[in-house]
């Protein structure tokens, strides 16, 4: 046998022991699981028996009490050790698959020995406990595989440095216990099997990296030190993927402090919600609390208000040019994404510490109880001094004791006995004695229905109090643009006028949301949640200077990691003081760039990277693929063109195939023409996931996802026509992993014609 053969059979050898080994401990678990599994049963069956159940004396009530609650404490206990021994078989059953990705022999500095250290998705013990047959990916030790090519290395425990040599480094294939590929390498993580991940079809969702993650992507996920971490990558170049490795590797670094519902993630769709919830659950851990910056302002918004999404601002802003609001509305989305705006704002609030926040009456069967002006009037009693959130808790407070008042006051009221007719006069009874821990007097009955049925009566609208509901967000956010006389900014008075329109339709378009809802948060306080210690922000270039300042006063405490890439800016005004662009944030913060493309080939990213600005940096992955295609044609039928490519691009091997087209408009034309046809599915912003095959979706819906082929129906001059189209462009080509086909009606749009004629292929129909 060759010595690489020699080899090979040693390495197939040590997975066959390594997964006996998984065998005997799955066994073991499996026995310890059943055992304890039937226990839970039987003590659930039996609960009762051990329990003294006796109410004769209040001791008797104690003990009682204290019976039943060890009898619960117990299964709980016994519940939690079910729990996490199957969490510990799920991961032995994953081990069992394929034990371990990579190895390295490293020699520590001042040993003589080296050590074979492999490296897999979780860790694994021999029989005694003693020593690891693998290591986490995430162990401080696994750091080396990621950052160093033989030769010299280190890495960072968490007291110390440690510092040695790598004579080996390895990376395996295995799968279902077969050694499938072996190759030592000299780089850092090797083409090979790297090239063997991303010349796969692409998948409907997300899959992680841990095997080839590459060093820069490393220095993202094993970020400790910074509060605020900054990632500009270019389109493709693994931001997503590595900032859900972060999750994990943050999980795994501070079990003891962190879960999962510390960790937040803003993602920008319900579509790539879904697309990325696989991640983390083949990492081993749990799902962490993910939201769209939309739903977080949806949920907080007060005062029954609409507001408009994101993905329908973007469908205006491309497709209502020449409505008459169309120029305003462009005005009033430049200043109301800016920190102007918010400092504004901010003069409005100490404005309202004198005079103007407006309220609404406190009202009861119709009739007013405590009027608007009366609590106006309290309000603006205290001394300035007093902050406005303050106040509001104080006038609830003040509220709360006069509604009491006001409750006492209606128990006699003839209504009350009306509506006694209509109860269930048992329950409310029952409810008071409970409550008040009184005999039952007959005597007394009336007089307690009474006060049941005002009691409940007032509930709600002590809830109400207690919510604050009585301020008035919306009317004193309306003062803002109509009454007040602070200082103006040029343009105020259409800009006012718009707001003040849509305020009265209780309309909020996209760009007044972020400031509403501070407004609000100002004005009544802010539920900021106080337990959230991570936060990321993916596709961060589409965030204003308003949204961003908003967000770190909301999240004050909270370590922030934003990933992005400017050139992918879609949203108007969002790439202004972005903090994507260097020495626009103000905070402290670490930055990294990755530079490096891999989802596309690399004839897709030599052409995209013509029309990104800045658009040198960007280097390909060496992974080969056709040139880009440019259909040019002037009276073909569309419908034949597009059904003759997509079965071009699917006899070439791919699976999923999405035409990009610029408006959700052109998306529904595409689907109605086509859906006779063949099988085709219309993704819109309502779209939680997505089955392999062809669908039709507008650019800003495709961020973040990614397709084997990606058809672009019109990338005519007509359709990409101003300087603002450029990134969406550049987002819909850099969708396509391994084919991309435009089609033009006539001239292309002027950024293919900026590109080197070589680096895509044109055919004229
Ligand atoms: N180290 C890696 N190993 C294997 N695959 C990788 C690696 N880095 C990135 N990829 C793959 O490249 C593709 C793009 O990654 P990802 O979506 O994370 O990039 P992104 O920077 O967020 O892209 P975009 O900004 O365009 O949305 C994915 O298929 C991902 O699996």
């Amino acid at each position: 046998m060759s010595n690489k053969a020699n080899e090979r059979a040693t390495e197939q050898k040590r997975v066959d022991e390594v997964i006996h080994e998984i065998n005997q401990k799955a066994q073991e678990l499996y026995a310890k699981s059943k055992g304890i599994k039937e226990s839970v049963i039987e003590l659930r069956k039996t609960f009762w028996d051990d329990v003294t159940v006796n109410i004769d004396e209040p001791d008797d009530i104690i003990e009682t009490e204290a019976s039943i609650k060890q009898q619960a404490e117990l299964l709980t206990q016994k519940e939690s050790a079910h729990g996490k021994l199957d969490q510990q078989l799920k991961i032995l059953i994953r081990l069992k698959d394929s034990p371990y990705f990579g190895r390295i022999d490293f020699i520590e500095e001042g040993l003589s020995e080296k050590e074979a250290i492999y490296i897999g998705v979780a860790s694994l013990m021999d029989r005694n406990d003693e020593d690891f047959l693998v290591y986490d990916w995430r162990a401080p030790i696994s750091s080396l595989y990621y950052d160093f090519p033989p030769g010299k290395a280190s890495y960072e425990t968490v007291d110390s440095k440690i510092h040695g040599e790598i004579k080996l480094k390895r990376q395996f294939i295995i799968r279902q216990g077969k050694l499938k590929g072996m190759f030592d390498t000299g780089l850092t993580i090797g083409d090979q099997l790297l090239q063997n991940a991303l010349g796969n079809t692409a998948s409907t969702t997300m899959k992680s990296i841990v095997a080839t993650i590459q060093q820069e992507q490393n220095k993202i996920i094993r970020n400790e030190k910074s509060d605020l971490l900054v990632v500009q990558g270019v389109a493709g170049s693994g931001k997503t993927s590595a900032a859900l490795q972060r999750i994990a590797y943050l999980l795994y670094r501070y079990r003891k402090e962190l879960n999962k519902d510390n960790v937040v993630m803003f993602s920008p769709n319900p579509l790539f919600s879904s697309y990325i919830t696989n991640v983390l659950p083949e990492l081993g851990e749990e799902n962490v609390r993910q939201t769209t910056f939309l739903n977080y302002l949806r949920d907080r918004a007060v005062g029954n208000v609409e507001i408009e999404s994101p993905f329908e601002q973007m469908e205006y802003v491309l497709t209502a040019k020449g409505n008459p609001d169309y120029e305003i509305r462009i005005e009033n989305m430049n200043y109301k994404s800016s920190v102007e705006f918010k400092n504004h704002i901010d003069d409005y609030l100490l404005n309202l510490i004198q005079e103007g926040v407006h309220f609404k009456n406190i009202t009861f069967q119709g009739r007013i109880l405590i009027s608007k002006e009366e609590i106006y009037e309290y309000f603006y009693s205290f001394d300035a001094e007093i902050s406005i959130p303050n106040r509001v808790e104080r006038v609830a407070k003040w509220l709360l004791h006069e509604l009491r008042k006001h409750q006492k006051e209606e128990i006699y009221n003839d209504w009350v006995m009306e509506q006694a007719e209509l109860l269930d006069k048992e329950d409310y009874l029952k409810a008071y004695y409970e409550e008040q821990k009184v005999d039952e007097d007959i005597n007394l009955e009336e007089e307690i229905l009474r006060k049941e049925i005002v009691k409940r009566v007032f509930s709600p609208i002590k809830k109400q109090v207690k919510r604050f509901q009585f301020v008035n967000v919306l009317a004193t956010y309306y003062r803002l643009f109509t009454e007040w006389n602070g200082n103006k900014p040029i343009q105020w008075e259409k800009i006012a006028n718009f707001t003040a329109k849509n305020i009265t339709k209780r309309f909020l378009p996209w760009e007044d949301a972020a400031p509403y809802v501070y407004f609000q948060g100002k004005l009544i306080g802010d539920y900021s949640d106080r337990s959230v210690r991570h936060l990321f922000i993916d596709e961060a270039q589409d965030y204003s200077a308003f949204q961003f300042a908003y967000i770190r006063e909301l999240f004050p405490h909270t370590r922030m990691t934003l990933l992005g890439d400017i050139n992918q800016a879609i949203y108007a005004n969002t790439s202004k003081e972005n903090p994507l662009i260097p020495d626009t944030m103000v905070r402290k913060h670490e930055r990294i760039t990755l530079t490096k493309s891999y989802r596309s080939t690399r004839q897709i990213v030599e052409f995209t990277k013509y029309f990104a600005p800045g658009g040198e940096m960007i280097e390909p992955f060496n992974r080969d693929g056709d040139l880009p295609k440019l259909i040019i044609q002037e009276d073909q039928n569309l419908n034949d063109l597009l059904l003759a490519n997509l079965e071009e691009l699917r006899n070439k091997g791919n699976e999923t195939i999405a035409i990009i087209t610029k408006t959700l408009q052109e998306s529904e034309t595409i689907h109605e023409r086509l859906r006779e046809k063949t099988d085709i599915y219309l993704i819109d912003e309502e779209t939680y996931t997505f089955q392999k095959g062809l669908l039709v979706l507008p650019v800003y819906l495709a961020k973040g996802i990614e397709f084997d082929g990606v058809i672009i129906p019109d990338a005519s001059a007509k359709c990409y026509s101003e300087e603002s189209d450029r990134t969406l462009f550049y987002t819909a080509c850099t969708r396509a992993m391994h084919d991309l086909v435009m089609i033009s009606d006539g001239e292309a749009c002027k950024f293919i014609q900026e590109t080197p004629s070589d680096t895509f292929e044109v055919i004229n129909e």
